[in-house]
């Protein structure tokens, strides 16, 4: 009888998104899992800032309004393509740029429709948060224009306009606040690998 090799995981024959507030540790996770399990990570935000220049001066030089088509239209291409020149990827620690794909986004990605539409085809994972645990690191933050000019009163006025998008999308949520870094990406990749459609 001929046999055939074990199915890979579902989850990891889509992208993997992870989408939540600002400074929850999309990125931060993302580089984890690519180096503890070789996913091959990579940043939204930082596909911007290569392809188009920094996002404080594309706020300020070019309104909001522009920034969000060029996160719109680089997400896309990103989950449309998942092909990229290596300075856009995060490789892993052994240097390899191969396996699944894990893609942050930028906290405000998932409120535009597109977005919202091409992340049903992947596997979004939330980051829920709390703001005693992000204030350390977004008080005195200069780099984020949407938390100009009180970071703490925008976070929590933006997480709560955002918070309702972020659970319907969610096929994951991984609860953040007061665990180190390595606990979460073991508790994500233990659920991709468990992670079944619909189930
Ligand atoms: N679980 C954690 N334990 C300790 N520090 C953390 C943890 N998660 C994130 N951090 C710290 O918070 C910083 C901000 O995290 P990160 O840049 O990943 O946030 P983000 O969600 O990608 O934010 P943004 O929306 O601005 O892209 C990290 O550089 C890291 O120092
Ligand atoms: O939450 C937001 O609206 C943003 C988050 C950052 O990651 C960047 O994408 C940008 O500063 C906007
Ligand atoms: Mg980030």
């Amino acid at each position: 009888m001929r046999r055939h090799p074990p199915a890979p995981p579902a989850a990891l024959l889509k992208p993997v998104v992870i989408i939540g507030p600002m400074a929850a540790g999309k990125s931060f996770l993302g580089m984890w899992m690519a180096d503890l399990f070789g996913y091959t990570f990579i940043d939204a935000d930082q596909v911007i800032v290569s392809r188009h220049g920094s996002i404080q001066e594309i706020f300020i030089e070019q309104g909001e309004e522009r920034f969000r088509e060029l996160e719109r239209q680089t997400i896309c291409d990103l989950l449309g393509e998942h092909r990229l020149p290596p300075h856009d990827v995060h490789a892993n620690a052994a240097g390899a740029d191969s396996g699944a794909l894990i893609l942050s986004v930028g906290g405000g990605a998932p409120m535009n429709p597109a977005v919202a539409h091409a992340l049903a085809q992947t596997v979004v994972v939330y980051l829920q948060t709390d703001l005693d645990t992000v204030l350390p690191r977004i008080s005195g933050s200069f780099t984020r224009p949407m938390l100009r000019p009180d970071p703490r009163r925008r976070w929590s006025e933006l997480y709560e306009q955002r918070r309702p998008t972020f659970e319907r999308l969610a096929d994951i949520t991984l609860d953040v606040p007061g665990r180190p870094i390595h606990d979460i990406a073991i508790e994500l990749n233990n659920r991709l690998l468990h992670w079944e459609e619909n189930a």
